[in-house]
């Protein structure tokens, strides 16, 4: 079977083509010009890179017309929500435009292709007490540019399996980490922040923003797991939630990697992290998914936050 992974450079792509490759499958993945292949750079030359601009249709055709992939993981993104409010068009133009040439190749290319697209807990946005756990059917109130991006993703993939009859699946991933997350997201900042103390390179202060918001925190290979059980067992036109059923404040998850460390660190807001608005609290029910395909995560939290400390001081050494 042939895979396609868009984003194949980044943190989930590079873990689900070594999923996917210990899996016997043949994995190709979309490059950008400006990406660093970091992180694949172990799986070469097993894994087969096209430099492909997304937001250029010629790209995406000729693309999908030299691989003819059996399958599709689509992960590339502009995902950091901060980001999406410096700026707003170009989140929704990047995420929005990629996606709609994707489908539109696959469905001129008239190729038997199932597509999965990484959508996400975001969509859900302002969630309301009596919304936890957050079932797919929650109402959707997104809360920054990036969450509309990506509820547009998931019409889209409905749409077209709607009037096309393609294979669509679509997936709310819930937050997720674990050794290569990039560091502008909140759990790998932190640990880089400690490591960074650790080998004496800043002082002892650790840079903070909202610590009360609470998070549903996946393992990165758990969910890459389950994005290969959802291509091949989920049923096309519906969405399904990725998440653990259990969600932890900033500041525990910040206790616990402070605790995996022998430094004294202390603690400072810094007023620039604060968002214009923050999810309170995402808690996912993924029993939808669970029923589909068995999956259940497996990884305990504290072992991420162990293996992402030792990520940053690897990537420190
Ligand atoms: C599911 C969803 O998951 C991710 O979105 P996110 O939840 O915005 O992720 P994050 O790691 O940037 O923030 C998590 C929380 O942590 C708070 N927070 C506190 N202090 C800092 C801080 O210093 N840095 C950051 N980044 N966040 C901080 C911040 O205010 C927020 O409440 C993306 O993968 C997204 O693509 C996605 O789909």
């Amino acid at each position: 079977m042939k895979a396609l992974i868009t984003g194949i450079t980044g943190f989930a792509g590079s873990h689900l083509a070594e999923h996917l490759l210990a899996h016997q499958m043949e994995v190709s993945g979309t490059v950008r010009k400006t990406s660093s292949i970091k992180h694949i750079a172990h799986l070469l030359p097993a894994v087969r890179l096209y430099e492909c601009e997304l937001t250029n249709e010629a790209n995406v055709e000729k693309m999908i017309a030299d691989v003819k992939p059996d399958m599709i993981f689509h992960l590339a993104a502009q995902s950091f929500v901060p980001k999406s409010w410096e700026s707003p068009l170009e989140t929704i133009y990047n995420n929005i435009a990629g996606q709609i040439h994707l489908l539109e190749a696959v469905r001129k290319a008239g190729i038997n292709c199932k597509l999965l697209l990484a959508c996400s807990s975001e969509e859900y946005g302002q969630v309301e007490t009596q919304d936890i756990p957050i079932k797919e059917t929650t109402p959707l109130r997104p809360l920054n540019p990036y969450a509309v991006s990506k509820i547009t993703q998931n019409y889209l993939g409905y749409q077209y399996f709607r009037s096309y009859g393609m294979h669509i699946v679509c997936m709310r991933t819930f937050n997720h980490t674990g050794p290569r997350r990039g560091e502008q997201f909140v759990t790998s900042n932190f640990a880089r922040q400690i490591v960074e103390i650790e080998r004496g390179l800043k002082p002892p202060i650790l840079y903070v923003g909202n610590l009360e918001a609470k998070r549903d925190f996946t393992d990165v290979r758990d969910v890459v797991r389950a994005y290969r059980l959802a291509i091949e067992k989920c049923e096309p036109g519906e969405v399904y939630n990725i998440a653990s059923g259990s969600s932890r404040a900033i500041g525990e998850m910040l206790q616990t990697l402070v605790s995996l460390s022998s430094s004294t660190i202390s603690i400072q807001e810094d007023p620039a992290r604060l968002r214009p608005a923050d999810v309170p609290e995402l808690i996912g029910d993924y029993s939808k998914f669970h029923h589909r395909t068995g999956w259940r995560p497996e990884i305990p939290f504290e072992q991420t936050m162990q293996d992402l400390l030792s990520y940053w001081r690897a990537e420190f050494s």
